[in-house]
Formats: C-alpha cells, structure tokens, sequence
C-alpha cells in the first residue's frame, strides 16, 4: 500500500473516532483519570506525558486498577494476586437481574471498562511508548519481551498486536464479561518454567524463525522486572513432561514390534514417556512477508480485511511489527533425550503433522492421517529405544487450513459426484469449494524445528513434497522419507493417498495406478 492510500485510512479511521468520541461524551461513558502507571523501562523514543483527556486525544489509565500491581518473587510467581475490587459488580455479573441497556449495566460496563475506548492506537500518539523489541537478537534482554496484553497498565508500552491465547482469547473474553474471571488477573508464573533447556541456538537470530518467539517458553525467568513493574507480559510457549497411551501402542507392545525398555516405554500398556510442548503463533510481520514473497504493507492489508477488520492496528501502528494471530498453535512431542535434536550426530526420526480431528481422534477412515500419525510415533518410540530420539509436530491446520466446514463440504461433493469419488477429481473438488485446495502454505512450518536446534532429520515420515521442499529449503537436512505402510492405508483413504502421490508425493518408488479407477465408498454403502 502507498501512503497516500494509508494516510486516506488514517484519515478515515480518526474521523471515525471523532464521531465516536462525541456519542461516547454524550452517553458520559467513563470517569477519566490521570496516568499513574508504573516506571518501565522502553524504547526510550517518547517521553511519557499521557494526559487526561478525551478518547483519541491519548491513551487513557484507570488509577484503581493501576494501584492493584502485586509482587513478583524470585521463583517466578507472583506472591499475591491482583485482586478485584470487592465493589466491582462483576463479581454479580452473573446472578444480576440487570437487564441489558440498564443503568445497572452501564454501571458493570464502566467497572470492567474505567476507561473510554482505545479503538486503535497511532505511532507517536501521546503516551504511546512500546518496550523495544528487536527481533532475532542473541538474548532475551537485546531482544525485549513480546508485549500484547491490553491490561492498563501495559497497553501503551504493547510492540505486538493481537492476543495471547489465539483464538482462546474469545473464550477469555466471555469469562470476564460473565463474571468468572477478574479483568486485570495476571498469571501465577510459579513452578511454569520448561523442566529442560531449549536453545539459544544460532538459528534464532537468522531469520529461521518468524513464526514463533524463541523466548516465548522463558517470559517469566527472562522478564521478572517488568512483570514486577505491573507490565502484563505472558509466555507463548509452555514445556511439560508425560506420559501417553495410545491403543495402537500397546498392540504393538502385545504383538512384539516394540518392546518394553522402562525407560521410554515404560510398562506391558505401551506407556510412552514424553517431553511435549504448546506453541503459540507469533509473526514477525517483515519476516512472515518476506518468507510469501510479498510486500508487509499489502500483507497487513490482507490479514485486516479477511479478519473482519479485526486488527485495526495492523494499518494504524506500522511501527508495530510483531503481531499474534487467533489461529492454531502447534503441540511438540519428543521421544527420547530432548538435547538429542539439535545434536546431528544423533539419529532423529520426525514426523510433522496437520490436524485432522475427523481421522487423528474419531478414527474416520477416509484418509490416512491417524495411521500414518501413529507410524510416525512408533518410528519416533523405535529411533529413540535405538539411542537417538524422535519428534511428532502437531499443527492446527484442520482440513489443509481450511476448516473442517470446508473438508466436510468437499466429502460431500465427493461422495454425491457423478461417476464417484475418485482419486482424479480429488484436489479439484476441494478447490471448487475452498477457491484453494490447499491453504497450509508449509513456509513458515520450520520454524519450530529451528527452534529446537534441528540441523538434520534422518528418518522423515512423511510423503508430502510440499513439507519436504519448505524443510531442505530452510537448510535442514532430511537423510531419508519414509510413506506410510501398504498395510496401513484405509480402503476409502486410497482415493486420497493415489491422488497425493499424482500430485507430487513422495511414494518410494510406487507407480501411480488410473487415478480414475481408484474409486472410494460411495454413499450407498452407508446406512443412513
Ligand atoms: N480440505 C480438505 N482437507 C483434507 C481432506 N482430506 C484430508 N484433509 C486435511 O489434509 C491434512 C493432511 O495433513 P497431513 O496428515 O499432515 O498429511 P499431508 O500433509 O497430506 O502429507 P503426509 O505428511 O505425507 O501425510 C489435514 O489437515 C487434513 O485435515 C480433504 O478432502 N479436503
Ligand atoms: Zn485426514
């Protein structure tokens, strides 16, 4: 976008405000106070001279809420937490007779909300002064913490855009209009910490990683003096250790093809012992463009507008470039020694996986994605009861990044076609519902496996061409490709797999059959 056209916006969007500002004066929204937020460090661009005023004049503080800021300890937590005014009537939300429009509502409304509405914020606005952030820097301090929340206290120090918690940040929603959770709760970071080290390793100051904060999983080691200083910062990344069970896993026990060692398969049941980590989305908007080939300013036109305007930061706060998209995260399994991953002289069998809730949990036989899933978890079982380790990467991307609306749209044009459902027709049905047949776009999929310090995978399990060329162009090494077994593949999943392979999959060798012949279940077959 030229900026004109993003002046134009500006334009538009402040007017709007003005109109907005004069309803809210009028409806005597809100009592304004003055800032008292507490001394953090920043950038140090802007000298901070927030003022009471209007909305649009400045970003606005309520003083209750500021002076609630509890106390950080050492190991991590805060030793009390914030509470909520007793006289708040959020805490009544729930079991109010209020009726919607009241003055009872008004009354909760300005409780949750003391201040006026920031319906977006502009670079060098009064008060506007983002903690610095400096993205691919060696060190958590260089770098600086991902800030987002929109607590009073942080909200003119945020560098990002978005939410925490991704589209969980709705749910979050709901629980403090509905009185169950406080507005200004902070998290107790007690005891959270990952229990094993991760990085850093030179591959997060190398524009690897543009999709994810490399120091998302230590925010509260890394960043206790801002969170002590009221700042609402949380981690992006969690690291936890467990055990799973998996019925196939205990066949295979029972069948002989794993045995039990104690260590990584712990007893006769097949349970494994797993370190497993979440990740939460982070883009580094420069970076996520420049990985698509696209221009950042037309990027962030793209993501407003197909968000429903949702972020009008995203045109408003150029300066801000990281932003936390409401979209899935990714679930990190690891089998065996975690510091074996980023050591190439150790064997690492992998698998990186697209969520398919309809086969990975319900068992629904139309593709392959549960069994080849659960394939990769014995190799992974295998590579590490054989002293190397192994790694499932678990992405929410349902139905290829198009939603699982969108996938069962595409059954049903497959299943009610003319001549069948067959393995010729299989990519163009999703595209005459999706407009796309595929909207994974694997660019920005290694990032994760930078994170972890992965220079060469031995044993991909995997066929897909797609992830192949994102993982070796991003200069990881993957020795060899391993297709799902013969055995594995179910009847009705042959449609999906023949036609996978005819656009570019990787088969081991295996001729492609008459894509037209290969036919799966027609609706006939199902009783109801
Ligand atoms: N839109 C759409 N998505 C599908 C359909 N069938 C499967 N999927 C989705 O396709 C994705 C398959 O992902 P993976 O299991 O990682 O497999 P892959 O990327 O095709 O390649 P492999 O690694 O070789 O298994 C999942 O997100 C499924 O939900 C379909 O007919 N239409
Ligand atoms: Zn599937």
């Amino acid at each position: 976008m030229n900026e004109s056209v993003l002046l134009d916006h500006l334009e538009a969007i402040r007017s709007d405000i003005q109109v907005l500002s004069k309803k809210v004066e009028r409806l005597e929204l809100g009592a304004v106070h003055g800032d008292r937020s507490p001394s953090i460090p920043s950038a140090g661009t802007k000298p901070d001279t927030a003022q009471s005023g209007g909305l649009g004049s400045g970003l606005l503080f309520n003083s209750d809420i500021l002076s609630e800021a509890s106390e950080w300890d050492e190991k991590g937590g805060f030793s009390s937490s914030p509470k909520v005014s007793s006289s708040s009537p959020t805490k009544n939300a729930r079991t109010s007779k209020a009726m919607p429009g009241s003055p009872d509502w008004q009354a909760k409304s300005n409780a949750l909300y003391p201040s006026r509405i920031t319906l977006t914020t502009y670079p060098g606005q009064v008060g506007v002064d983002p903690v610095a952030l400096n993205w691919g820097a060696k060190t958590p301090s260089e770098r600086g913490p991902v800030i987002v929340s929109r607590a009073p206290t942080t909200l003119k120090k945020r560098n990002a855009i978005g939410a925490h918690g991704g589209s969980y940040s709705f749910y979050r929603a709901l629980a403090v209009v509905i009185g169950d959770m406080p507005p200004n709760h902070r998290p107790d970071f007690r005891n959270t910490l990952p229990h094993i080290k991760i990085g850093p390793y030179d591959s997060w100051s190398e524009e690897k990683i543009v999709s994810l904060d490399p120091f998302g999983h230590i925010v509260a080691q890394a960043h206790g003096d801002l969170l002590k200083a009221g700042l609402d910062i949380r981690p992006s990344i969690a690291i936890t250790k467990a055990h799973m069970q998996l019925p196939e896993i205990e066949h295979a026990v029972e069948n002989g093809r794993i045995k039990v060692d104690g260590n990584w398969v712990v007893n006769r049941k097949g349970d494994l012992r797993v370190t497993k980590g979440a990740v939460e989305p982070v883009w580094w908007l420069p970076g996520v463009a420049k990985r698509f080939n696209v221009d950042e300013a037309l990027l962030r036109r793209a993501l407003f507008e197909d968000t429903g305007g949702s972020y009008p930061e995203l045109i408003t706060r150029p300066d801000l470039k990281v932003f936390l998209p409401p979209i899935g995260g990714i679930s990190i399994y690891i089998f065996g020694p975690p510091e074996y991953l980023s050591d190439p002289s150790k064997h690492l069998t992998a698998r990186v996986h697209d969520e398919c809730n309809g086969s990975d949990v319900f068992g629904s036989d139309i593709c392959t994605c549960r069994p080849y899933l659960i394939h990769g978890i014995e190799e992974c079982v295998k590579s590490a009861q054989e002293g190397g380790a192994g790694l499932i990467v678990y992405f929410r991307k349902e139905g290829r990044a198009l939603g699982e609306v969108t996938k069962y749209l595409v059954y049903n044009a497959r299943k009610r076609a003319e001549g069948g459902d067959t393995a010729d027709a299989y990519f163009a049905r999703t595209e005459n519902v999706a407009g796309v047949k595929d909207a994974r776009f694997q660019a920005l999929m290694p990032d994760v496996l930078h994170w972890l310090g992965i220079s060469k995978i031995d044993r991909f399990i995997s066929m897909s061409n797609m992830k192949y060329d994102a993982i070796v162009g991003s200069g990881i090494e993957i020795v060899n490709r391993v297709p799902i077994p013969e055995d594995m593949i179910p009847d009705d999943g042959r449609v999906e797999i023949e036609a996978k392979i005819a656009a570019g999959y990787f088969s081991g060798g295996k001729a492609n059959e008459d894509l037209a012949q290969v036919k799966g279940r027609i609706w006939e077959d199902v009783s109801h």
